[in-house]
């Protein structure tokens, strides 16, 4: 099958190599002409036959302003599939812009990062039927082998809502390592703590691709002494979270997590000052002076 892809990064231009892999034709167009295979978007339009499916996997900040300029070239019947860590709330609004011109839209979480070129990328879709049915020969590629790793989840939108939920968990799993590692590092019995992170990868509770992970970070950096804990985020955390007061669910953990990324960009917090204040001026209690 012929398929464009804009967005040649880290994640499209493993995808592009993927996809080829599996035998489909892919149009590949990046602003960076080192990685493109076209010009233009109106170049890649040309190349490829009607009716067109395009996947769009740039950064989330661009992609309203991409799928613009691809509908300008694209046309009547054809598809645009967004790919990138879109918030599920923009998909409907795009979608009924797009079907004022007849084209499809189809929303996709894509997890596997740069992994996936080599493990596939588990996909999580959101569309109208007739467009979903029609991309099956892309989705088939690029999700891992075996019987899991694809879900039509619902209409328009539900492939990102549950790529959100998706990264919010992944925010809570990883810091819960992240604490355990922490209390083991801090302990005065164990002596071995990439240790005890490696044999945890067989045969206990909680053995995860995440666990290997850490496992691998603490090999190349057992004190994981080159790194600064201040930690970034792109977002999806942050609208679990506003789902989660919408919906009054009560989402401990994953907010905890979201709330800890945020204390980590601290030098010295204003809260905990606060409290230090407090207790020295009710109970004459020390504080640590700067
Ligand atoms: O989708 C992903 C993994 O599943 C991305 O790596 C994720 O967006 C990273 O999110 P954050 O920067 O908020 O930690």
């Amino acid at each position: 099958m012929q398929l464009g892809l804009v967005g040649l990064g880290r994640m499209g231009g493993n995808m592009r190599e993927r996809l080829r892999a599996a035998g489909h034709e892919v149009v590949g167009y990046d602003r960076n002409a080192e990685l493109s295979d076209v010009a233009s978007l109106a170049e890649l339009a040309d190349k490829l036959e009607s009716p067109r499916a395009v996947w769009v996997m740039v950064p989330a900040g661009v992609t309203d302003a991409t799928i613009d300029e691809l509908a300008g070239v694209l046309g009547e019947g054809d598809i645009i599939i967004d790919g990138g860590n879109s918030r599920f709330s923009d998909d409907a609004p795009r979608a009924e812009r797009l079907n004022e011109q007849g084209i499809g839209y189809i929303d996709v979480g894509v997890s596997g990062g740069v992994w996936g070129k080599q493990n596939g990328y588990a996909l999580m879709v959101g569309g109208a039927q007739e467009h979903v049915g029609r991309l099956m020969p892309i989705f088939e590629a690029l999700k891992p082998e075996g019987e899991f790793g694809f879900v039509h989840a619902g209409p328009v939108g539900a492939g990102h809502y549950a790529k959100m939920v998706h990264n919010g968990i992944e925010y809570g799993l990883m810091h819960a390592y992240a604490e355990g590692y922490e209390l083991l590092a801090a302990s005065e019995l164990v002596t071995n703590v990439p240790g005890v992170f490696k044999s945890w990868r067989e045969g206990t509770v909680v053995r995860s691709w995440l666990l290997d992970l850490l496992d691998r970070a603490l090999d190349e950096d057992p004190e994981l002494a080159e790194l600064s804990g201040y930690t970034e985020d792109t977002g999806e955390g942050r609208w679990t979270v506003d789902e989660a007061v919408r919906l009054a669910v009560p989402l401990n953990v994953i907010t905890a997590s979201l709330f800890a990324r945020f204390a980590s960009r601290q030098d010295d917090s204003p809260a905990m000052k606060a409290v230090a204040a407090l207790r020295q001026q009710f109970g004459g209690h020390a504080v640590h002076k700067r």
